[in-house]
């Protein structure tokens, strides 16, 4: 999309003052300023810059997100991108074979918005009751929310024409969306041939669509499901082109500081003042927030930059002689991962990932992607399913596994299964990945060095609680069983390629998944919203830091808990009802 910025919003390194200082460009970031920028003076402060220059179209053109998997891949091989990607590293993980892996975030005008996989789903009525009841604010229940998840959003209906598949019509309730919101959410204008036989696999094993699709607040069933994309010309929408866009084209309130680095933040009397900048790694300056600083640096680095300014468990703090201005000790101490497995087979239909590799093919495709913003190119989000776990399977899992799942509120599905297709440059794999909706397992942030340019230490506790080994090994045992249905079996070719049919037994099953368990990039909860006297809660309802004044912390680090769903929908949820609350001056 084009970049619109004009001189005057270019915010030129140097000490300034601004009503609101806001840390972190990113999803939540952009979101919220944009929204505080309609009446106040707001600054952004950005570690990256627009991906669009420093990455070019891969995060624009949505395949990409597919088999960008340079960006994404989980190795300690992933090639190198420093100028999207953190680059983070992860502590071995103990309870999985010692693996320290790669863990994709955005650094980038945008965020992680501008380099995930683009699904948009919601989460379960009961996840959210949960979320009010454990902050005691009913104004996190879905009825409330809703309007939040409304106004983020304009929902264009899908191009059932551009996507020419009987099989893939989706379904949904247009009341729960809105379609005023900047954030344009839609569907594919192609759909992936591999994509329709495996969802009808899902369907066939019970599975059926879900006629309300997942932004209605019931997670069961199957949906294809939308979007982050702009469908006029099949690119991604980020929080970058839909918020950051639109406050710059309506208002001069906003400055964008890119390629600065935020190194703490100032606090004066436990007030926060401002924060410490540095562009492109040179001048320092100090930027002075009038009224509020508001920290959106993501679920590892707004906890990293909390324990650097002095916010965060004492003892951690004093070891690195960081004067101690809140002694919090949940700060980074709740990270929920959600741990994901996949059961793979060689398969004979096409996909997008074969027909753009087949010199044959690609001309056509890129011919339907410049044109008509259409064919494989244009194609991302695909076919998702939630599943709670029938009483059969659920009976052979060990008995406190089964006493954390009976404790989960009944609507809610332990599992969701994600339809995929992966060209493996000879061969077409498709395959079908399982993610843990509530992950049990608890891993943690915290640091090493009072400088904000060392990487956060970060343990995912993978596998700390048993019951998340369990839940998989049940996980693929319905995978298989999807694999063995009609559809499954007429697009087979050959045997299933992971975990293989050696692995047979439950030991073997949780062999396989210590093995090759990645994450969904979903990680959340290491500044965790609750009520005061909770040990774990870093922030209040309305996300303001416990023991001082004029900080918020708004992204992914202060959910409460695992979402069953997809995040990004709430991200921007949270932050539009954030900003809804500083303007209303709570
Ligand atoms: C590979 C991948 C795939 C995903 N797929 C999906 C999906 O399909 N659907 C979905 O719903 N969710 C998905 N997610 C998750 C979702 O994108 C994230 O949960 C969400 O974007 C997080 O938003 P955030 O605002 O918390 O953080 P971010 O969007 O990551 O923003 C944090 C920002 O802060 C900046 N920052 C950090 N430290 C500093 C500092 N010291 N100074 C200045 N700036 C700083 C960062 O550069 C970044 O721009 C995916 C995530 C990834 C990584």
């Amino acid at each position: 999309g084009p970049i619109r910025i004009r001189a005057d919003q270019v915010a030129k390194a140097g000490d300034a003052k601004f009503d609101y200082i806001v840390v972190g460009g990113g999803t939540a970031g952009l979101t919220i300023a944009a929204r505080l920028a309609e009446t106040a003076s707001v600054a952004v402060v950005e570690a990256g810059g627009y991906y669009q220059i420093d990455y070019g179209n891969v995060s624009v053109v949505p395949l990409n997100a597919l088999i960008a998997a340079d960006v994404i891949d989980p190795t300690t091989n992933f090639p190198r991108r420093p100028y999207i990607d953190w680059e983070l590293l992860t502590e071995p993980q103990v309870n999985a074979n010692n693996r320290v892996l790669h863990y994709a975030q955005g650094k980038t005008l945008g965020g992680s918005s501008a380099l995930n996989t683009m699904s948009y789903t919601r989460s379960s009525r009961s996840a959210y009751q949960r979320w009010a009841d454990q902050v005691g604010d009913s104004s996190y229940t879905f009825n409330n929310l809703l309007p939040f998840y409304k106004k983020s959003v304009r929902l264009t209906p899908p191009n059932l024409a551009k996507r020419n598949a009987a099989n893939a019509t989706p379904e949904y309730d247009p009341r729960s969306f809105g379609n005023g919101g900047p954030l344009d959410v839609s569907w594919n204008n192609w759909v992936d041939p591999t994509l329709t036989w495996l969802a009808k696999a899902l369907q066939a094993m019970g599975l059926a669509i879900n006629p309300k699709g997942w932004s209605a607040g019931d997670l069961s069933g199957g949906s294809w499901t939308p979007g982050t994309i702009d469908p006029a010309h099949a690119t991604r929408e980020s929080s970058q082109t839909s918020f950051l866009e639109y406050a710059l084209a309506n208002n001069n309130n906003l400055k964008v500081y890119h390629h600065s680095l935020v190194s703490k933040i100032l606090f004066k009397n436990k007030r926060a003042t401002g924060v410490s900048v540095s562009t492109n790694g040179t001048a320092v300056y100090t930027l002075s927030a009038k009224k509020e600083v508001i920290l959106s640096a993501g679920v590892f680095h707004s906890p990293q930059l909390l324990m650097v300014s002095g916010i965060g468990p004492k003892a951690t703090l004093q070891a690195l002689q960081i004067p101690v201005i809140s002694d919090l000790p949940g700060v980074g101490q709740n990270l929920r991962d959600p741990i994901s497995i996949g059961v793979a087979r060689f398969v004979n239909t096409p996909a997008a990932q074969s027909i753009v590799s087949n010199p044959a093919l690609k001309p056509e495709a890129l011919r339907q992607y410049y044109e008509e913003a259409a064919g494989p190119y244009s194609s991302v989000a695909g076919y998702i399913s939630f599943d709670r776990l029938p009483a059969d399977l659920r009976a052979t899992l060990p008995a406190e596994t089964q006493a954390k799942l009976a404790a989960m509120p009944s609507d809610q599905p332990e599992l969701q299964y994600i339809a995929g297709a992966i060209w493996t440059g000879t061969n077409l794999i498709g395959s079908t990945s399982a993610t843990i909706s509530n992950v049990f397992s608890k891993g943690s942030v915290t640091i090493s060095s009072a400088n904000i340019s060392s990487q956060p230490i970060i343990d995912l506790g993978w596998f700390s609680d048993p019951a998340d080994g369990d839940v998989l090994v049940a996980a693929i045992k319905r995978l298989r069983q999807a694999w063995a249905t009609e559809p499954a079996q007429t697009i087979s070719a050959g045997p299933e390629a992971r975990p293989g049919v050696a692995a047979d037994t439950d030991e073997e099953l949780l062999a396989y998944i210590k093995s090759s368990a990645n994450m969904m990039w979903h990680a959340s909860s290491t500044c965790a919203m609750g009520k005061k006297k909770d040990k774990n809660a870093v922030v209040d309802s309305e996300a303001k830091v416990f023991g001082v004044k004029g900080l918020r912390v708004v992204d992914m680090s202060i959910l409460p808990f695992s979402l069953p769903g997809q995040p990004q929908s709430t991200v921007y949820a949270l932050a539009e009802k954030i900003a809804d609350a500083i303007k209303k001056g709570n």
